[in-house]
């Protein structure tokens, strides 16, 4: 029978990178090895769990706990073994995994979860000069983007719209929806087990103006309510001065920071009242079911009484856990049944006092780790997308590359499935473009050098480990050798080091072979260490387009209708382009950014 490799020789002797062996990864590794690749190198940094195996075929019962790339590599060889497949159990992130080793590579292809390792792969492919196909899916949404240095837009191109965050007062005073709970409990969960984050305080909010109803107090009255009651202490501080006892701990959360709230009366003129509730109240509500059968009855909703003993379970296991780890704090992980069962459990509490309807285990761990159910065969077209576009760009035709989406709901023309020409590379872009730039609005005199470091620069720019010098004064101000020992330096506000409306700061990492510069503007109403990032300089910005404007009285004319959107993906017209200011912190959801709006393709993009 005539096979690919017969028309497309090249399949035998290019080197390929895959990097994930989950949902998408399975399929195309079968795909890569029935299709006749010969030369394939997959990393993944996970092991195993019991929930993958309804999709990720490649694994069996008895290899749960194994690594997956070990395991997906052992599998693919015993029905295809003349593949030289090889793999690396560990993350995309670690430095062995450098340009070089990209270089190795003819192309890479990305079956990722996360826009953090999906942002680098990016960086490393620009910088190693290979192409990138790009895969997401999301429930019944699935794509692929192709990725050409110089020739297409790269995977950061475009602002992709942020997570869904809630405003801070609203998840530690007025919760009105579980989700609310389920936040607040894993901020629970960080500040008593994991890495303290000011931001994510539990107590109450005593300077927090309802978000719903601003003018129904002043600042005055607002004191006034609580003038004489101590404000609530940190959690963690008050958990260690009482030996992480579980049922202080539940009344200082449930009681005694309920009635702190209750006395905050503005709050309350409007909506429904917390309950305080105490453990041995708690106790008494309903079955109470031990930690190990409420695991078996995680699709039912646990009773209050249940939640109360979970609670205090779960709270002296994380403990000796910390303690065997050598206080080593530990970060929220779904899949973990003590970590996952104690915010359920906090959540649901707090979802009680508040009058708010409780859920299941199940329910919670759906929300809490931000799961949208996968879908075998939206991974299997996805995948299947994949190797035809490799075959297009190993055989010479990068030009018939396509983009394509995988859509829940037929489009106009009748499909669920569309492809389209990628776009050009933005010339704006901070990534693939050749002037990079980032405009930074801080106020000067609050964020601190550290701020800058982890906030901006690792966890909104993905850089893992800059070096930043200041453009005017060529000081250095942050530095990834540990060997400069730069930890004064950290906790200094950037207008203490000269950093002040109109600084540039020159910014390096190594690893990803990035140079950016960043800009910075003074913004005084954003607190602490809030930012706000753009691609161009929203102020200068506004100053063309107000020189740009026609007086009204002038052009009676109607607008010229926009350039038409490629049919298949996009019915509506493109609006505008239009600089937005993306707020980062400081709980309000995000705007889009300046592109992301032009192809209204959002629903298409789960990547
Ligand atoms: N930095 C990284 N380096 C290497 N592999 C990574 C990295 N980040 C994520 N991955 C891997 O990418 C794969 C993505 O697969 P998938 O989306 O199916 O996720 P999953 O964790 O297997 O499933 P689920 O999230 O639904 O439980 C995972 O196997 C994950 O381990
Ligand atoms: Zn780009």
């Amino acid at each position: 029978m005539p096979s690919w490799k017969d028309d497309y020789p090249k399949i035998e002797t290019v080197k390929l990178l895959v990097v994930g062996a989950g949902g998408i990864g399975c399929e195309l590794l079968k795909n890569l090895a029935g299709t006749g690749f010969r030369n394939v190198h997959v990393i993944d940094l996970d092991t195993i769990d019991i929930s993958n195996l309804n999709r990720q075929f490649l694994f069996r019962k008895e290899h749960v706990s194994s690594s997956k790339a070990e395991i997906a590599t052992k599998i693919v060889k015993q029905f295809c073994p003349n593949i030289n497949l090889t793999y690396d159990h560990d993350s995309i992130f670690e430095s062995k995994f450098g340009i070089d080793f990209f270089k190795s590579f003819d192309m890479v292809l990305n079956a990722l979860d996360n826009r953090g390792a999906r942002n680098h792969v990016n960086r490393m492919c620009y910088a190693a000069n290979r192409h990138l196909i790009e895969s997401g899916s999301s429930g019944y949404f699935g794509q692929v983007q192709v990725i050409m240095r110089g020739k297409t837009e790269c995977y950061e191109c475009q602002d992709k719209p942020k997570q869904k965050t809630f405003p801070g007062c609203t998840i530690r005073n007025t919760p009105s929806e579980h989700i609310h709970c389920t936040v607040w409990a894993k901020h629970v969960f960080n500040q008593l087990f994991g890495e303290i984050d000011i931001d994510d305080d539990v107590s109450p909010d005593m300077q927090a103006v309802d978000p719903e109803n601003p003018d129904s107090s002043t600042q005055e009255e607002r004191e006034e309510e609580v003038a004489d009651t101590p404000a609530p202490v940190g959690t963690r501080q008050w958990a260690e001065s009482v030996n992480y006892d579980a049922e202080k701990i539940f009344d200082k959360l449930f009681t005694q920071d309920i009635v702190y709230l209750c006395k905050m009366s503005h709050l309350w003129k409007q909506r429904k009242q917390p309950i305080p509730l105490t453990y041995a109240s708690a106790l008494t509500q309903g079955d109470a079911y031990s930690f190990q059968a409420a695991q078996n009855k995680s699709t039912s909703v646990w009773t209050v009484a249940t939640c109360a003993n979970v609670f205090a379970t779960c709270i002296k296991e994380l403990l000796n856990e910390l303690k065997n780890n050598d206080q080593t704090p530990l970060s929220f992980e779904k899949d973990h049944p003590v970590i996952m069962s104690f915010v359920a459990a906090c959540a649901n509490i707090r979802a009680h006092i508040f009058s708010i309807q409780t859920k299941s285990l199940f329910d919670i761990k759906a929300m809490a780790g931000n799961i949208i159910p996968a879908i075998a065969s939206t991974n299997a077209i996805v995948a299947g997308m994949m190797v035809t576009e490799c075959v297009k760009m190993i055989s010479g035709q990068e030009a018939d590359a396509k983009c394509s989406f995988l859509r829940n709901t037929p489009n106009p023309r009748g499909k669920i499935f569309a492809e389209q020409e990628p776009f050009k590379p933005n010339p704006k872009c901070y990534i693939c473009a050749d002037v990079r730039s980032v405009y930074l609005y801080v106020n000067p005199d609050e964020m601190t050098v550290g701020g800058l470091c982890e906030k901006v620069l690792k966890q909104e720019l993905n850089m893992i480990a800059p070096d930043v010098v200041h453009g005017g004064t060529f000081n250095m101000i942050i530095s990834s050798d540990p060997e400069d020992k730069m930890d004064e330096m950290l906790t200094k506000k950037l207008s203490e080091v000269s950093i002040d409306n109109g600084a540039i700061l020159n910014c390096d990492d190594y690893m990803q072979e990035l140079e950016l510069k960043l800009f910075i503007r003074s913004a005084d109403h954003l607190k602490g260490d809030q930012f706000e990032v753009a691609r161009e300089d929203t102020d200068d910005k506004k100053k063309e387009e107000a020189a740009a404007e026609v007086p009204m009285d002038v052009s009676q004319e109607a607008p010229e209708a926009p350039a038409e959107v490629p049919m298949d993906v996009s019915q509506e017209a493109p609006e505008a382009p239009e600089a937005k200011k993306r707020k980062v912190e400081g709980g309000e959801q995000e705007e889009e950014g300046p592109e992301a709006k032009r192809l209204r393709t959002e629903e298409q993009h789960p990547l």
